[in-house]
């Protein structure tokens, strides 16, 4: 990975590419003023040979050939430019968002990617609110570069201007850097007022996206809100619309007046030329051209002079080095020795809110533990620190390196069922992922999907299917039921099952009790008939673990489960 040194974006579009672009840039700049040369020439020896009737026009066949070739050269170079550009740009985002990427996955622990200061520099990052132009560092970068290569177009056009009178080249240069100053200036103002509608557009977007996205639909008809989401979107647009035509109209303005000083400066050089009488035909022309050629350069569009147009993305990139400082993943965790995975007197927090006071705790191998305790009580918290995910702020963790967990809120992809599965362990074969689609009862599901384990879990593609969440879950048990299989030594089951009915939450449960090997099993969960069969139970409160047995040892203690397990019986006789 090539990674930028001091904030040096510019390098990372490769030396290749930028000396490419800086030939090819260079040639259009120079060739204007070359063209109006040459052009003067042709003029100049074309009058002479007239006024000679010199009917052997010499070396006029070899300036026709070289300004066609200047011609058709530019052209051709012309429509190049703009992609060899965007191409440079590009390559600079990609490396940087390369480096961020590894910059984030090198986090040692969640916390750290779940901080709030880097997840808001790093959706910054994503933003199209980030530069006006919805364009990342890269194309600023290279359009920096290439308006500072403008200046040699420039300093050529005033030799040539130079080389007829000699302070023609620095007077009308100066007035071309005036005017391009202010010409950055009147952009600037149009950056800002555009940059202000920025937040209105984007709110327009959403609520116009809203009406026609499939995931708001049903609200939307339900609760007959598309009259409300035009309005609202109407009203954003149309404001944001209205002030960046505004803008836009000022700018043309400000354009008009550049046009009538350059008209002006023209004008005096022009004027100059025709008084001074001892200037050729030739030179005239050259001098028409050069003057031309000032007006283009400094004509050239000048947001890319503009540091604001990048400044938000630079300053957010600068800001995630400082929080995710290190490249390369730290090792994962060692185990505890022996295959026991061990909590001691461990201490975790999110921020000043303290969560677990002191947990101490062993797994063996192959043991299935359930945790249960209130909502809030922290058996999430204490599951990301068993993997690895947290770091404890006091007391040690000595957990596996090869660790699977399946969250309440486990991720759908849109992606085959297959690799749905597979994800848990990408280098499985096929025969493995069935057989643990097979261990979960998941079979059923996959048969009746259109394509089988082909198809595409998500209704926005076409052959694509979709899940109800108790079938969502059953593909999530799947990936436990695989990752036990390759060789995880521990398996977190975070309310896995909340959406399967109680006898498949059961039958769920013994199959992964059944194929799960040599893993420690940590299952969290709200039903107590799923919990009671756990090899050991731990009841979490007060960031503490209070109370730990078998249910069996755990009703005759007549604690906090007892009390939970009899309020959730006495729920269901009362039901039935
Ligand atoms: N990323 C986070 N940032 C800040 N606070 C958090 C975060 N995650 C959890 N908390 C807080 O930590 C406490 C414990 O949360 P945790 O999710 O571990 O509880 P839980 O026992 O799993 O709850 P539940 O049974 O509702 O799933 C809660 O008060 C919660 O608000």
């Amino acid at each position: 990975m090539r990674l930028p040194t001091r904030g040096g974006f510019l390098a990372l579009a490769g030396w290749g590419h930028l000396a490419a672009l800086t030939v090819l840039e260079l040639f259009l700049l120079v060739e204007p003023t070359a063209v109006a040369l040459v052009t003067g020439e042709l003029v100049g020896r074309l009058a002479q040979g007239v006024a000679r009737k010199d009917a052997a026009l010499g070396g006029i066949g070899t300036m026709l050939a070289l300004l066609g070739g200047l011609l058709v050269t530019g052209n051709v170079l012309r429509s190049a430019s703009r992609p060899l550009a965007e191409r440079a740009g590009r390559r600079i985002d990609a490396a940087v968002r390369e480096e961020l990427t590894a910059r984030v996955l090198a986090l040692p622990t969640l916390d750290r990617v779940e901080d709030a200061a880097l997840q808001t520099e790093l959706t910054t990052l994503r933003s199209p609110l980030l530069t006006w132009t919805d364009e990342g560092v890269g194309a600023a970068a290279v359009g920096r570069f290439r308006a500072r290569l403008t200046m040699a177009g420039l300093v050529t056009a005033m030799l040539v201007l130079s080389s007829v009178v000699w302070w023609w080249g620095p007077a009308t240069a100066a007035v071309a850097l005036l005017l391009s100053r202010y010409r950055v200036r009147m952009w600037r103002t149009f950056f800002h007022v555009v940059s202000g509608t920025m937040p209105a557009a984007l709110r327009g977007r959403v609520w116009s996206e809203m009406q026609s996205d499939s995931r708001d639909a049903k609200e939307v008809r339900i609760f007959g809100l598309n009259g409300w989401l035009e309005r609202h979107a109407e009203e954003n647009i149309a404001d944001a619309a209205r002030r960046v035509v505004e803008a836009r109209v000022a700018l043309l303005r400000r354009e008009l007046s550049v046009f009538l000083g350059w008209a002006a400066t023209a004008s005096v050089v022009y004027v100059a030329v025709a008084v001074s009488g001892e200037v050729s035909v030739g030179r005239v022309a050259a001098t028409i051209g050069a003057v031309s050629a000032m007006f283009v350069i400094s004509m050239s569009d000048r947001t890319e002079d503009l540091a604001e147009v990048a400044a938000p993305a630079v300053e957010a990139i600068t800001r995630v080095r400082a929080l995710a400082p290190g490249l390369r993943p730290p090792p994962r965790p060692d185990g505890g020795g022996g295959g026991e995975i061990t909590l001691r007197d461990v201490h975790f927090g999110y921020g000043d809110v303290p969560v677990l006071n002191g947990v101490t705790l062993t797994l063996r191998p192959g043991e299935v533990i359930a945790v249960v305790g209130v909502n809030g009580a922290g058996k999430t918290t204490l599951a990301k620190l068993l993997t690895g995910q947290y770091a404890p702020r006091a007391g040690t963790v000595a957990t596996e390196p090869t660790t699977y967990a399946v969250y309440q809120d486990f991720n759908r992809y849109e992606l085959s069922a297959c690799d749905n599965v597979r994800i848990a362990a990408p280098q499985a074969t096929r025969e493995q992922v069935e057989a643990a689609a097979r261990a979960v009862d998941a079979t059923g599901l996959i048969d009746r999907l259109p394509r089988g384990w082909e198809t595409v879990l998500s209704p926005k593609y076409d052959g694509g299917g979709d899940l109800s969440g108790g079938q969502w879950q059953k593909i999530a048990l799947a990936r436990a039921a695989l990752a036990a299989a390759c060789g995880a030594r521990l398996l977190v089951l975070d309310e896995p099952t909340a959406n399967l009915d109680i006898e498949a939450e059961l039958e769920a449960f013994d199959r992964i009790r059944e194929v799960r090997g040599e893993a420690a099993v940590v299952l969290i969960s709200h039903r107590f008939s799923t919990v009671r069969k756990a090899d050991r139970i731990v009841v979490l409160s007060g960031g503490r673990i209070t109370e730990e047995g078998t249910h069996g040892e755990l009703l005759a203690a007549g604690g906090e489960y007892a009390r939970m397990f009899d309020l959730q019986a006495r729920q269901f006789k009362e039901s039935a």
